[in-house]
């Protein structure tokens, strides 16, 4: 068994594991471990270090390295801090003992999302310092809480917060996905959340007897319009190789309820759908659609809307953009193959670009399965270290683009 004593072990390796270790997972997460190891980073490197609290206990630690040309906006690299909750009994290793394999795997809830990206950036910057480099342009790494349950009580609130308006930031990176390939991926986009939920109301009465116009003919006639429409965008998805899933509307039905008793025919049902708009949905026209699918049918179906994000927004990934040519320059120039894609869920990017920043979703890990959320989540060290590699060029680049108008 490899492990952290293990001579040879890089020393970024064994502070990622070091931070894999603090138990920042829901529903409890010990962000006051995590936001004093981050301070002692600060102090390690020389970097400027600001708590903001966005809420009670919920606290946005930023790291800032600053560049040489105050004038210019920053560079803004963003990782949350919390991890989701594990099935202890389906791992392979204890999921916060950040166990390395014989092989080099680290197994650990967080490994891929997203204490990696936290760890690289810190060590990115720590190479970049370490080797004399000043930029033009302030680098702020924020690490944030509560991204996993919607950032309510994380970036949400620190978009809103003067502080946030003071980092002055012009560009952000943040989290994406892993990679089986050789290509790394980067996210541009991200399709909209929608909770809907329909409501039917019909007859009530006998069990025993043929009711008329019942809640749940109603919910039944509108459950089939709505899973048809999701066979129809999954058949999309399916018969044209160039799109994936970020790129189309996908639907699952979460919830069914309703029924009081085996014999007695319920006045009310109800059906709640996870809906994932894709960025070139209109959402008005998809809230027609919600309407005519309860018009189609019947009398007595009504839909609420219980989460509805109605600022999707798109990067941009042209050539002609300074951040988008810096970001895929990088690429180029190591010959790494990128694939830009829209994030089929939510991250926290989603409020940076609302608020008019420009936002991508990066995690360097190729050639690693999709692990995130799932047991046994983990990552290569040698994937891991190369990430470092990769970022110390993309930072050296980004921080490095010249003035541009949006500076001011
Ligand atoms: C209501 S916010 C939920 C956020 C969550 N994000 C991820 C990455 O799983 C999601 O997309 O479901
Ligand atoms: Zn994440
Ligand atoms: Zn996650």
């Amino acid at each position: 068994m490899a492990s952290e004593s293990h001579e040879s072990e890089h020393p970024s390796v064994t502070l990622f594991r070091r931070y894999l270790r603090i138990r920042t997972v829901h529903p409890d997460p010990d962000y006051g471990a995590a936001v004093a190891f981050l301070e002692e980073r600060a102090r390690e490197l020389g970097l400027g270090c600001q708590k903001v609290e966005v809420a009670p206990g919920f606290v946005v630690t930023v790291l800032t390295w600053p560049g040489t040309n105050p004038k210019l906006s920053s560079l803004l690299l963003n990782s949350h801090m919390d991890v989701v909750p594990v099935f202890k009994e389906h791992w392979s290793h204890d999921p916060f003992e950040a166990f390395k394999d014989a092989e080099g795997y680290i197994y650990a809830r967080g490994a891929q999302d997203m204490k990696c990206v936290s760890i690289q950036y810190l060590e990115a910057v720590r190479r970049l310092k370490a080797e004399g480099h000043r930029f033009p342009r302030t680098i702020h790494m924020t690490f944030v809480p509560d991204e996993e349950v919607g950032g309510y009580k994380g970036m949400k609130l620190f978009v809103r917060r003067p502080e946030f308006q003071a980092l002055r930031a012009g560009f952000a990176l943040d989290e994406g996905l892993a990679n089986p390939t050789d290509a790394f991926t980067v996210f541009y986009s991200e399709r909209s959340i929608w909770w809907v939920l329909f409501i039917s109301t019909g007859n009530p009465g006998h069990a025993s007897r043929f009711i008329e116009d019942t809640a749940a003919e109603k919910l039944h006639k509108v459950v089939s319009l709505v899973l048809a429409f999701r066979e129809k965008e999954r058949q999309r998805l399916q018969s044209n190789p160039h799109l994936k899933l970020g790129a189309v509307t996908s639907v699952n039905l979460t919830k069914l309820e309703g029924g009081v008793a085996y014999n007695v025919v319920p006045a009310m049902m109800s059906a709640g759908f996870d809906f994932r708009l894709a960025p070139d949905v209109d959402p008005k026209a998809f809230e027609e659609q919600l309407q005519d699918w309860c018009r189609a049918a019947g009398k007595g179906v009504a839909f609420e809307i219980l989460q509805k994000w109605l600022e999707s927004r798109v990067t941009s990934i042209d050539d002609s953009d300074p951040w988008w040519a810096a970001f895929s320059g990088v690429f180029k120039d190591m010959n790494l193959t990128l694939e830009p894609e829209i994030f089929p869920a939510a991250t926290d990017s989603r409020y940076l670009r609302a608020v008019g920043i420009p936002a991508l979703g990066f995690s360097p890990m190729n050639r690693t399965p999709v692990l995130l959320h799932d047991h046994d989540e983990r990552l290569h060290e040698d994937v891991f270290l190369r990430g470092i590699d990769i970022y110390a060029r993309l930072l050296s680049a980004l921080a490095s683009v010249p003035a541009l108008p949006s500076d001011g």
